[in-house]
Order: structure tokens, then sequence, then C-alpha cells
């Protein structure tokens, strides 16, 4: 099996896997000169195109796992909503009244997104390593939606929340049978774990996420058990929020660079942690980069762990970085090393 999967699977694996959120993007020339071709929406609709563009970073980089190119907004134009990317989402219009959530269509699985079973289908065939499929989890696209695009607090989504309640749980109620149809397909055609993108989970207080998001994901991840895959979890600046993320039946819960690995394994008892160098490090000479990775490397001890980064890599990365990071980690025999708590006695 491979090591992706081992320690995805909760194996406390000799090296620590590596795989990178955004691995495929516009830090690589490649991806530019296809992108100066087609539209973000062309890539991702183009099944030729999707592989390529997931394939792209694994003929550069010794990197464990590809992650299936697409965005969390891929599933939600069939449910008759207009999305175009600037370079994030931007809705045509809104959806906020009860009305508008009433219009919306949960189309069958065949009908979401038959370009992503056949991309996956060509990735299959090529990919040396395991193929995550990937999906927004519903508070994260009810965000997009009710806020229309991307901004720093999504007011208008926090006060949604409050003055409509239940419209809130009617849209969540349809994400979330969108989203476990539309991972199904993924699953079904192929992909090999399931990462769920709660990117914006964490501005929200412990009890708005029991309420609006712990049994939406929780449905999700339940509907994907009978797979037998792994399924991850990522929700950013969301540490206030552990204490529930415990409770989701999923193996991995990846971590923002905020917090050291170490600090958070109790918290989750249990799970593979996946993270959490800072992106912002692969800006920095080669000898800080090389120190902040081993760091992270170290406090990942003491259970298994999947090196990633805290967030997406920039766009602004030297891909050369990149394979200096791939190095260290592939370097680093985790067997080799004392746990953290041994450190900090030293
Ligand atoms: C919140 C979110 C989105 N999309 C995604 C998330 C969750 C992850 C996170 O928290 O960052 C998920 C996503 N989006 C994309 C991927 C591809 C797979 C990979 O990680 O390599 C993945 C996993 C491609 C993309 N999605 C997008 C691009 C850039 C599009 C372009 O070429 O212009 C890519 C490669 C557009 C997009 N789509 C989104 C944003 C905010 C943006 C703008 C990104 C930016 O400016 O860096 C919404």
């Amino acid at each position: 099996m491979s090591l992706f999967l081992e320690a995805a699977r909760g194996q406390d694996t000799a090296r620590a896997p590596i795989w990178i959120m955004r691995q495929a993007g516009r830090y690589l020339s490649e991806y530019r000169a296809l992108r100066a071709r087609y539209s973000f929406w062309e890539m991702c609709r183009t099944p030729e195109l999707a592989a390529e563009v997931t394939l792209q970073p694994l003929r550069r980089f010794d990197l464990d796992a590809a992650i299936l190119f697409q965005d969390i907004m891929t599933p939600l134009p069939p449910m008759g909503v207009e999305i175009d990317f600037s370079p994030g989402p931007v809705l045509k219009e809104p959806v906020r009244s009860a009305q508008q959530v009433r219009a919306l269509r949960v189309p069958e699985g065949g009908e979401i997104a038959p370009f992503v079973a056949e991309a996956i289908r060509l990735i299959r065939a090529e990919s040396p390593v395991p193929l995550i499929g990937f999906g927004g989890a519903p508070l994260t696209l009810a965000t997009y939606l009710v806020q229309g695009s991307g901004s720093k607090d999504y007011d208008e989504f926090r006060q949604f929340l409050r003055y409509a309640p239940e419209t809130a749980h009617a849209l969540l109620d349809k994400l979330t049978d969108l989203s476990v149809r539309y991972l199904k397909v993924q699953l079904q055609a192929g992909a090999q774990a399931v990462q769920l993108f709660d990117s914006w989970a964490g501005l929200h207080d412990a009890r708005v996420y029991r309420e609006f998001a712990k049994p939406y994901n929780t449905r999700i991840f339940e509907a994907l058990a009978a797979f037998g895959v792994p399924r991850l979890y990522i929700a950013v600046g969301a540490l206030h929020l552990y204490g529930e993320i415990k409770d989701l039946p999923c193996e991995v819960v990846s971590v923002d660079w905020r917090v050291p690995l170490s600090h958070v394994r109790p918290l989750l008892p249990g799970k593979t942690l996946q993270g959490n160098l800072d992106p912002a490090v692969l800006l920095a000479p080669e000898g800080v980069l090389r120190a902040e990775a081993e760091r992270v490397l170290r406090e990942g001890l003491g259970g298994p762990h999947i090196f990633n980064l805290g967030h997406g890599i920039m766009r602004q990365t030297d891909p050369e970085r990149l394979a200096q990071l791939v190095a260290v980690v592939r370097e680093f025999d985790r067997r080799a090393h004392t746990t953290p708590e041994e450190l900090s006695h030293a």
C-alpha cells in the first residue's frame, strides 16, 4: 500500500508522506501556459485538461498523493446558480431568500459533473500515487453562495445564519445531499481518498459550528464510510472548534500553521494529523525552509503524520523551493527522532 494511504489509515509511518494543497496551480509555469489558452471553467470541465493539470506537479516533484484538479464550486452550477472566477468564486446572484433556496435543484450523481468521473479515470491510468478527490463542506459552500464572493469576514453570511436559520438549514441540507452524490461519483470513478474543505468554518463560534456545520459534515462522512477510503477534513483557523471536530467520523484532520501539531495531537485522539508548514516559509531562504520543515516534522512525531502546508501554496512560490521541501521531508527518518515530549524534557 502507498505511504499516504498507510498514514491516512492511522499508521505511524517511518517517513511522513507529503502532498501540497494547491499543488496544481498558478505557481507552475506549465499550468500558466495552459491557463493562458483556456478559462478556469474550461480547464475544470475538459477531462483531458483537468487530468493533465492534476498530473503536472507529479512530474516535477516526488509527491506521495495527487489531488484532483477541480474547485469546491464545481458541483454547484447544475443546482441552478451561475458562478464565475475572479480569481475566487463570484456568484451572479447571491442566494439569500427562502424562495431562492427552494428553487435550487439537487441533481442526480450522473448529472452533477460527468467530466469529473472521466478526469478521474484518466488520472488513475497515469498516476503513480493515490488520487485524493474532494469537495467543499456545506457551510463553506453556503458561505460563497450567500455572501456572493470572497470577503474578509463574510458579514452577510454570518447575519444570514441569524436572521434566517431555517432557510440556512434548508440550504445546508440540499448542499449535503449534493455533496454526498458528488463525492460518491468521485469514489466510484476511482478516487482513493476524499478531503472535505471547510475553509471558512473557523469564522464561527463553537455553538454555530455545532448547529450549522457538524451535523452536515457528519452526514457526508457517514455516507462515504462504506467505501472504506480515508476521509480527510480541513477547517482553517479552527483551533477553537477542535472540541467538535474531534467527533467527526473522519480519519485525518488537516491543521493550519497557527499551532504546533504536538499541541493539537491530544485534542484529536485517534486522528492522523496533516500539515502544517506556513506557506510563507516557501518564500524564505533555504536554511529557514529546512529548519521550519524539520520543526514541523518533529512536532508531528508521536502519531501518524501526513506532511502538508497549513493552507494552499502561494502563487508567487518558486517551484524549486517546493523541490527542496520535498527532499527535506523525504530525508527525515521519524524513527530516528525523539518525540516532542522527550524534546521538551531535554
Ligand atoms: C476556498 C476554496 C476554493 N477552492 C478550493 C477551496 C478550498 C481550499 C482553500 O481553502 O483554499 C479548493 C481547490 N481549488 C483548486 C483546487 C485544485 C487542486 C489542488 O489543490 O491542486 C482545490 C483543492 C483549484 C483552483 N481554484 C482556483 C484557482 C486559481 C484559478 C486560476 O487559474 O485563475 C485554482 C488553481 C480559484 C479559486 N477557488 C476558490 C478560491 C478562493 C480561488 C482563488 C484562489 C487564489 O486566488 O489563489 C475557492
